[in-house]
């Protein structure tokens, strides 16, 4: 057999023509795993009512951050890729779950290329059904209508592994060197409370309260919100952080039903408001600096902070295409790739 990797990130508009962003948000925002309604519910959410004003607003955001060369999380995706590609002789694709290219264009790539089996690489750190879920279920129903002979195997969540950990913890160090801050706030995308409950595989252990993210339990194994704790606590273990000098929140949340809490915007401004004057802020549910990291969080997010007094505000990059990283996904890849299959 003959292996490759499609690696996959979320995906962008392909331009930031209000038409192009409302192609892109119809897609997504269409998507049973991203809003989980039934269908003629979420038709009339998304295309009755957020597709009617969110273009506009978001295409303003893109343009914000948009580069030359593109949207950032998809030129960082790539370059990312090629920095893999320089040290693996592994074919390596990449797709997007939304909007180009493709993971059908992916997957007929690698094809094309003689690739049958495959490493499925969603480039998520921690589980969510809007993310890692979501390109499962799609490259599975891909896999079955196009490429039969194909065989999958998946990178599990990484949001506790050592490698992830540490290189997590050397790009905080590094940019926070000659940072002084009072506060680190790992800030993750948030997703609604009802998500978390219903990847509950027991069904009864995720009360998204004080404790049961840190009471062992099958359940996590599909929880982000425990995901994103472990991350922190690890990454914080790793630096030698000292209790109460940070914390976690959820980010970008969308529409009226209750969020992961805290909420991002709110803390900065609560911390604001207390009296903290230098807070920095890390994003690791991203491996790629995106318009979340740098619209919502490096500009709103400063803004917010400004305006109720704070005066320094520091936002670690995401992981991108940073050496230390690259190496640590190629050697993933090699170690996938030159394993020796266990015999029946
Ligand atoms: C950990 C990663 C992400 C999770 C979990 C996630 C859940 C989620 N997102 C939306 C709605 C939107 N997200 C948008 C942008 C966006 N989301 C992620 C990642 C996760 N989303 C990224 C990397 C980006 C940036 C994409 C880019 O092009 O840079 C947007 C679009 C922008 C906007 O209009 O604000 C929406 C909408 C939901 C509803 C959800 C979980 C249910
Ligand atoms: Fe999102
Ligand atoms: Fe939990």
């Amino acid at each position: 057999m003959s292996k490759g990797v499609l690696m996959v990130n979320l995906g962008s508009p392909d331009s930031t023509d209000p038409k192009d962003v409302k192609r892109y948000l119809g897609e997504f925002l269409m998507d049973e795993r991203v809003i989980d309604v039934p269908y003629w519910a979420r038709t009339l959410l998304v295309k009755g009512i957020i597709l009617n004003t969110r273009p506009k607003k978001s295409a303003e955001a893109y343009q914000k951050i948009w580069w030359e060369e593109g949207s950032p999380l998809i030129v960082l995706s790539e370059r990312l890729q090629e920095g893999i590609d320089d040290n693996t002789s592994v074919p390596i694709a990449l797709a997007m779950r939304y909007g180009t290219p493709n993971i059908k264009q992916g997957l007929q790539a690698l094809h094309d290329q003689g690739v049958d089996e495959v490493l499925l690489f969603p480039l998520y750190p921690q589980f969510a059904m809007a993310t890692t879920e979501t390109i499962l279920v799609l490259a599975e129903e891909l896999r079955n209508e196009h490429f039969p002979d194909m065989k999958f195997t998946t990178v599990p969540p990484f949001y506790n592994h050592p490698d992830y950990i540490r290189t997590l913890g050397n790009s905080i160090a590094e940019t926070l060197k000659d940072v002084d801050y009072e506060h680190l706030l790992f800030s993750y995308h948030g997703v609604p409370e009802r998500h978390i409950r219903k990847s509950d595989v027991t069904k009864s252990h995720c009360k998204i309260d004080g404790s049961c993210c840190q009471t062992p339990s099958t359940a996590h194994q599909f929880c982000y919100r425990h995901q994103c704790f472990e991350t922190t606590r690890l990454t914080a273990e790793y630096l030698g952080l000292k209790p109460n000098t940070y914390s976690v929140s959820f980010q970008s949340r969308l529409g009226f039903d209750p969020w992961l809490k805290p909420y991002t915007d709110r803390t900065i401004e609560r911390f604001g408001k207390q009296g903290m004057k230098k807070l920095a802020i890390v994003t690791p549910a991203f491996v790629s600096d995106c318009l979340e990291t740098l619209e919502e969080i490096a500009m709103e997010g400063e803004e917010i902070f400004h305006e109720v007094g704070g005066k320094e505000f520091k936002v670690v990059p995401c992981l991108n295409d940073r050496d230390e990283w690259v190496k640590v996904l190629s050697r993933w890849i090699d170690e996938w790739a030159h394993q020796t299959p266990v015999e029946a």
